[in-house]
């Protein structure tokens, strides 16, 4: 495992404005996530978890502190360039994996690679090869509407996997998923980031998806804390 930092916050803070009244969602959030880690944020509802993955992701602004991705401030950047970095080192996968509907499994998950500007016969190798490690080989062709919740996650996991992404962000990743395709996506995450080096930052509420983490933090009283 290399020691070299892929996603650091500095002082982070973030408050929302509420009415008259500023609310502190957290304070001074030091943070770092280093190359070939999978680290776990757990919280209650409400803590926070959501708000800092996107601060994390340069989607939305610190009220303070600073976010650095491979070295470079997301504040520094403007627009065109902070989406240019954030598709070539940040792989996502949300809740509710945001899949376009009128294309098959195969093209949702060749989409990033397609927009990196991969060639298509490419694209298509590496993406029906991540759809087979997560199961679908036999569902390239399906549409989102004729999946299962837990296979669209899976092509929501592949297609952020797809474009060799530094860092990939997950917010409740296995959420929906049984627990044998759990162990398969964990299996997956565990060769990716000793082979790739690639380092996963994971908001779950899934117990045993801690067992198998780097590292775990609580997001509680506007403060992270290793557990
Ligand atoms: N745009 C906004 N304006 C005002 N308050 C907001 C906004 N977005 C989030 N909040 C508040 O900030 C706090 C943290 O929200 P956030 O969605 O980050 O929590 P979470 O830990 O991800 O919750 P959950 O586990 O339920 O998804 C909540 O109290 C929420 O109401």
């Amino acid at each position: 495992m290399s020691n070299q930092a892929v996603l650091t916050s500095t002082g982070l803070s973030k408050q929302y404005r509420d009415g008259k009244r500023d609310v502190q969602v957290f304070e001074n959030i030091e943070f770092a996530l280093h190359k070939g880690e999978a680290v776990a944020i757990v919280g209650s509802s409400g803590s926070g978890k959501t708000t800092l993955l996107n601060l994390l992701a340069g989607l939305d602004k610190a009220s303070s502190g600073c976010v650095e991705i491979e070295g470079q401030a997301w504040d520094a950047l403007r627009d065109a360039k902070r989406s240019k970095l954030r598709n070539e080192k940040l792989g996502f996968v949300y809740q509710f994996h945001h899949l376009l509907p009128e294309f098959s499994a195969l093209e949702n998950a060749m989409m990033p690679l397609l927009i990196a500007g991969e060639k298509t016969a490419q694209a298509k190798q590496i993406a029906s090869a991540l759809l087979q490690d997560v199961g679908l080989g036999e569902r390239l062709d399906h549409r989102p509407a004729q999946l299962s919740g837990g296979e669209r996650q899976r092509v929501a996991i592949a297609r952020a996997l797809a474009h060799d992404p530094a860092c990939v962000l997950m917010d409740e990743p296995t959420g929906n998923l049984d627990e044998t395709t759990s162990k398969e996506i964990q299996e997956l995450i565990v060769r990716l980031k000793t082979d790739k080096h690639m380092a996963f930052l994971i908001v779950t509420h899934d117990e045993k998806m801690l067992s198998w983490m780097d590292r775990a933090y609580r997001l509680s009283n506007k403060t992270l804390t290793l557990i």
